[in-house]
């Protein structure tokens, strides 16, 4: 049996997935968690990145390893390879000013022209900005920029520091693919190619950057004595997003919802978007194609604060949630915990509304929770459609979405019919998907995802739940 490695390194931890190349079949899996904060060592990943292969039962024996990881974060590398600071992540929000200061210098419709995104605090491109104005000694020092899977990938091959690394400091070495690239701000995804002008007004200087693969194509091989060998193919890899649409085998009709650390809202398709109000961000997929996506700063850990607060674990969050009645009797939770991306307001904070008596109980603030949660991806889905997509079904993934009562409210809150798939890490089956097309050449045809447990809900939505939330939701915009 030929097997082949996907991993999703990920906001809050790295999930590795061993499966068969022929078949798909899930052979072993690991996971290891990521330090928490909205900047991080990159070395914590390469840490946890080892910690969860090993929970895998090891690489040695995989043909083919490809990796997938949250997108935007800026690896600064300076001329020896080594990280010059701490990786801003895609949900930091101190550049949100450098995206202001970015648009004015641009404007928002030829930015997004040139890259099918208006820039917002979690873009490389803002972060290199702030960088530039708020450490220009570290700015000055940036020799090469890359994102988190395309530094895992190069650290995979054997290259890094030279006394960290077999093969040392080779940065013309540095891969991404298109899906990470069009997360940049500085990458067009019509032509191709990098817009170093756009690089260069935002870092002060022009950088070394990844080199962009085709969807199929290897980033190269391991290397004697590192984590994989010589004879282990690297994939190009992807962001998180492209993977789990490549892991879904998303085609035509398919909308994904991510309830993940961020909330993402997703579908893969021919043309790129470029929407100059900058809601829909207009990313290349994983497979050649395009992938307009909003994107929420504030998901599952929505559900993880409140929780803690009535200090209950998911499972009885979920029941409190499903005993009270659809709207939670006018409680709504506007859950702008960590500022906000969409709507785009980096400065707010979370805020409860209709607080009375009657409506100020554990379950309301446990249905106004998720119901919070789920009105923001749903006014998100509605500016993805917005932009000529189709959703037939809303694929609905990431770590909040096994849970029932989000399942449930889903079904009232979503204008469209809601399929929960198997529980699993979609995003690391994406990257399993393109380290064996690598390894063959040939994208395989693993079963396609089927319905989880969620399946059985389509019929527990209550036809007059649907519109109270958004309403209630809205109304408080
Ligand atoms: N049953 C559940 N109900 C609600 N939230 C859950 C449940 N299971 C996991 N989570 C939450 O999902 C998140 C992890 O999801 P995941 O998709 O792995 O995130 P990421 O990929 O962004 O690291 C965590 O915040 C975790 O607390
Ligand atoms: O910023 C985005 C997409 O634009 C996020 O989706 C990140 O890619 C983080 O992903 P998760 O850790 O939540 O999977």
């Amino acid at each position: 049996m030929t097997l082949v490695a996907g991993i999703d390194s990920s906001t809050q931890s790295c999930k590795v997935v061993i499966r068969d190349a022929e078949t798909g079949a899930l052979v072993r899996e690991g996971r290891a968690a990521h330090p928490a904060g909205t900047e991080v060592a990159p070395a914590a990943w390469w840490q946890a990145l080892q910690e969860a292969a090993s929970a895998a039962g090891g690489l040695a024996d995989v043909a083919a390893v490809s990796v997938a990881a949250q997108q935007h974060g800026m690896v600064a590398l300076d001329v020896d390879g080594r990280v010059i600071r701490p990786a801003l992540l895609w949900n930091d929000t101190r550049s949100a000013q450098a995206a202001t200061d970015l648009i004015t210098e641009f404007g928002a419709a030829e930015l997004a022209q040139r890259t099918g995104c208006v820039p917002v605090a979690s873009f490389t491109i803002t972060k290199l900005r702030w960088l530039r104005d708020a450490e220009p000694a570290n700015a000055a020092e940036v020799a090469a920029v890359a994102l988190p899977h395309d530094w895992l990938s190069w650290r995979l091959r054997g290259f890094g520091p030279a006394d960290e690394s077999p093969l040392g400091a080779d940065l013309a070495e540095l891969t991404t693919d298109r899906s990470d690239a069009s997360g940049t701000g500085y990458w067009s995804p019509t032509d191709g190619e990098y817009d170093r002008e756009l690089l260069v007004a935002a870092l002060g200087h022009d950088a070394i950057l990844p080199r962009v693969l085709a969807p199929e194509e290897s980033a190269g091989t391991g290397v004697d004595g590192g984590l994989i060998g010589p004879d282990t193919v690297i994939g190009a890899g992807a962001g998180d997003n492209a993977g789990a649409a490549l892991g879904l085998g998303a085609t035509a009709g398919d909308v994904v919802v991510s309830i993940g650390t961020s909330g993402t809202v997703f579908a893969v398709t021919p043309a790129v978007v470029r929407d100059s109000s900058g809601t829909v961000a207009g990313f290349a997929s994983a497979d050649g194609a395009f992938l307009p996506l909003i994107a929420t700063l504030n998901a599952a850990r929505i559900l993880d604060a409140v929780a803690a607060l009535l200090g209950v674990d998911h499972t009885e969050l979920g029941r409190l949630a499903l005993e009270a009645p659809a709207g939670a009797r006018g409680l709504v939770l506007q859950p702008y915990f960590e500022g906000e991306r969409t709507p785009n307001r980096p400065d707010a904070t979370a805020t409860l509304f209709g607080m009375t008596l009657e409506s100020t109980t554990r379950e309301g603030l446990a249905r106004a929770a998720i119901e919070g949660l789920l009105c923001g991806l749903a006014d998100g889905l509605e500016a993805v459609l917005a932009q000529g997509v189709t959703a037939e079904r809303v694929l609905l993934i990431g770590g909040a979405a096994q849970n029932p009562a989000v399942q449930v409210i889903a079904r009232e809150v979503f204008d469209v019919p809601v399929v929960v798939p198997a529980p699993g890490e979609y995003v690391a089956d994406g990257a399993a998907v393109q380290a064996a097309w690598a390894l063959s050449g040939t994208r395989p045809s693993w079963a396609a995802v089927g319905a989880g447990d969620g399946a059985d809900q389509a019929d527990a939505v209550d036809a007059d739940a649907s519109g109270i939330a958004r309403e209630q939701y809205a109304a408080r915009a």
